[in-house]
């Protein structure tokens, strides 16, 4: 079968791997991308940024320091969101941005990720008029400021005030203590003239709660801050470093009524307040960038399985049989274990991302028509996602830096920077398990909806459903219904944990607890709910893929559903042991199987991380290049270093030589 990667002058090594194929790569590339109309513009898009001289490194980003790394990446976004613009459609775009910029951040990515979300779901009629073509033309810049240097998971308690001046009809925007400064905001620091700021709406001395508000920031001409407004870049932080993630103090800004975003809730001139359809709607840029960035997310982990799979298959080392030759380490079963389980859920996270941005524009339809009876469904899901997820593909991204030895840890190998990248995302929009906490709120509703036999959204149907005994090892040789047996005791461990924590809830208030002190003694377990139903959900949307795919490459994503499926439930028996629904001898049955599964997938390992279709740019990891040909490659990069400018640094010659100068004279 054809795997179409292979190229003369490549690795013999990864071209051999890549003959074992038994798929055709394409094919499953269209299906991860949507079409082969897809995968064509992507790469063609691949193509023309390698292309284009505006999108040239002359050295690496990994040499250069960060106000330079910070300047080549505008420049680079200039050509992008001007010579580039027409050229792609708006679905194509975080593509190009990943292969012409990088993914440590670049000035528009609050722009596009929540200023203009916020404002599209957000704004009435009027300020969307005015404002929106403005951001779209890129006339203005924004950002979207919401976190505090005191508080970010409690949005209840920021300080910044919007108070409301009946008077004037204007709000008067105020950060009151040093800890309301808004601390943390992509592209605040130095690139945005715009954002929209979240403040306690004040009317009337009544505090009515986080409301947004659009303030201008600099001046449109001059780019320098307006009166009242202290901003700037809050420092280096473990990645995003061509972010300039910023702070912000308003000093009694007025701004007029109407930049209030006023969509759902409304302040009229005279300062009566109309609540909101649903409370929550003034939190949508959130639920927007949850709900996108699970699929951004497992990229980042396809990304690094891609690295540890290529140079796994390329890197010889040690012997398996006495006297054989040193084996590819891809050949180890440690090796195998590591990282085929990342290739595995890096396929999984993405399909679930898929059917989340679906479920997404759902709700957004339904909530443009007045009802917002999606959205509780789609935030429990989107909080549980977005926790398990970073947390997955941050473990994963390690996993895989050390399955490559020393190289791994080094910035030539793409993965450090991965990984710094990724775990930014179990903090920003809601740490893990805060919002895990909003999932199982979800799940306790959802354990009374099923014992009252209410209707149950699909999500989380499984509650309302009965455990027969688990079939894991009984059901014979028939991989179709193995599969069946393992996502029905999932099902049952979702439910059984959903329920086990909502009754030690209920014990713990009987016991003469507040709700509220009682949650807090049980939010661990309320999390692991949250994680397992999360899971759950990831499977299922992973066998709804495998049942729809094409015949072409149903058995290869069958063999990879089975590995993800033992691995996820070894990586959970301690849940599927405790209340007996499993028995060792069934987890054993599965540990089994898994192993089986990382033989069965070697072969195809390589051509499953080709079929991710990550460009070497894109990649920008010497140890995942496509042709394998990394240690050349490695001097290369390392030649590039600055310390090999000259061959006797200044650092030497003004401290070391005197010091090794000294030592030997007083001998
Ligand atoms: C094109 C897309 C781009 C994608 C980007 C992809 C990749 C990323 C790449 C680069 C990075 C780019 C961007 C990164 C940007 C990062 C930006 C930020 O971090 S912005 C700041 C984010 N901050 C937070 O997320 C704060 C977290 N805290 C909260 O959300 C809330 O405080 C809270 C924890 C949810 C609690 O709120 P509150 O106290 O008001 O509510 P509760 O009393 O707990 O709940 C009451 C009720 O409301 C429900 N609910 C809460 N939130 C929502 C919601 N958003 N939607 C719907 N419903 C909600 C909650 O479940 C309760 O329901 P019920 O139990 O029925 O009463
Ligand atoms: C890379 C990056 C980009 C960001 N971009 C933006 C941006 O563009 N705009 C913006 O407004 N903000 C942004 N942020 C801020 C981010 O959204 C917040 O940092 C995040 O929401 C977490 O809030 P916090 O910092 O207040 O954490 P804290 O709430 O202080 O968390 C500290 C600890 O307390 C625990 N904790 C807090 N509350 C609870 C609770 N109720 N129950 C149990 N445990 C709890 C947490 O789990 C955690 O362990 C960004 C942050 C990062 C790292």
């Amino acid at each position: 079968m054809p795997n179409r990667c292979i190229r003369p002058g490549d690795n013999p090594d990864l071209t051999k791997e890549r003959e074992t194929c038994t798929f055709d790569t394409d094919e499953l590339a269209a299906n991860l991308y949507g079409s082969r109309r897809n995968l064509e513009r992507r790469r063609e898009i691949s193509q023309k940024v390698s292309a284009d001289p505006d999108f040239a490194d002359p050295i690496p980003h990994e040499f250069l320091s960060r106000e330079k790394a910070v300047d080549a990446t505008a420049k680079k976004s200039k050509v992008i969101f001007q010579k580039w613009k027409n050229l792609v459609k708006p679905e194509e775009m975080p593509h190009l941005v990943n292969e012409a910029v990088g993914i440590q951040g670049f000035p528009l990515a609050l722009h596009h990720a929540m200023f203009l979300p916020s404002l599209n779901s957000q704004a009435d009629d009027d300020l969307a008029a005015e404002i929106l073509p403005r951001a779209k033309a890129y006339e203005i810049i924004g950002t979207y400021a919401q976190t505090e240097m005191g508080h970010g998971t409690n949005l209840r308690e920021l300080e910044t005030t919007a108070t409301y001046d009946k008077t004037t009809q204007e709000f008067v925007i105020n950060t009151p203590t040093r800890k309301a400064m808004k601390w943390w905001p992509g592209n605040l620091g130095k690139m945005s003239n715009y954002a929209v700021v979240c403040c306690q709406l004040i009317i009337d001395g009544k505090n009515l709660g986080p409301h947004n508000f659009l303030v201008q920031l600099r001046c449109e001409k001059t780019h320098e801050p307006l009166p009242g407004i202290t901003v700037g870049d809050i420092g280096p932080k473990i990645a995003y470093n061509t972010t300039d993630n910023g702070f912000l103090a308003l000093d009694n800004v007025r701004i007029p009524r109407r930049q209030m975003l006023m969509k759902h809730a409304k302040v009229s001139p005279d300062g009566t307040y109309t609540p909101p359809i649903h409370a929550k709607l003034n939190y949508g840029a959130m639920v927007h960038v949850r709900a996108h960035m699970i699929y951004s997310h497992g990229h980042l982990l396809a990304r690094a399985a891609a690295v540890a799979t290529r140079y796994s298959a390329v890197r010889r080392q040690g012997r398996i049989e006495n006297g054989g030759p040193e084996v590819q380490i891809l050949d180890y079963q440690t090796q195998q274990h590591r990282i085929f389980p990342q290739i595995a859920r890096a396929y999984a996270i993405l399909f679930a991302g898929q059917e989340v941005r679906d479920q997404y524009a759902k709700t957004l339809e339904g909530i443009a028509n007045g009802q917002a009876d999606l959205l509780p469904d789609l935030h429990a899901l989107t909080s549980g996602l977005k926790s398990v997820v970073t947390f997955m593909g941050g473990l994963g991204i390690e996993q895989c830096r050390m399955s490559c030895g020393g190289h791994g840890y080094s910035d030539a190998s793409g993965l450090p920077k991965l990984y710094g990248v990724q775990i930014g995302g179990c903090t920003y929009e809601g740490e893990n398990m805060v919002m895990l906490q909003q999932t199982a709120r979800y799940l306790m509703k959802g354990v009374k909806w099923a014992e009252q036999g209410k209707s149950l959204s699909p999500s989380i149907a499984y509650l309302g459903k009965k455990s027969g005994k688990s079939l894991i090892g009984l059901k014979g040789g028939d991989i179709t219904r193995e599969h069946e047996a393992i996502l029905e005791t999932l099902e049952h461990t979702a439910r059984r944990l959903a329920i086990d924590a909502s009754q030690l809830w209920e014990k713990r208030i009987k016991g003469g607890e507040c709700k509220e002190r009682a949650w807090n003694g049980v939010t661990v377990e309320m999390n692991r709910a949250s994680r397992v139903y999360t899971r759950l959900f990831m499977a299922r949307s992973f066998h709804r893929r495998l049942l729809s795919s094409p015949s072409s490459i149903r058995s290869v994503l069958s063999d990879l559903f089975s590995l993800y499926l033992h691995y996820e439930c070894v990586d959970m028996a301690q849940h599927l042991l405790e209340d007996g629904h499993c028995n060792g001898g069934q987890i054993q049955y599965l540990k089994k199987r898994l192993y089986e599964d990382l033989t069965t997938l070697r072969p195809n390992a390589v051509s499953l991380v080709d079929s991710f279709e990550i460009s070497d740019r894109e990649l920008n990891s010497v140890l995942g290049r496509r042709d394998g040909n990394v240690y050349e490659a490695l001097f290369q990069w390392a030649k590039q270093s600055e310390l090999n400018y000259t061959d006797v640094l200044p650092a030497v010659k003004n401290y070391m030589m005197p010091m090794m100068e000294e030592n030997r004279s007083k001998l």
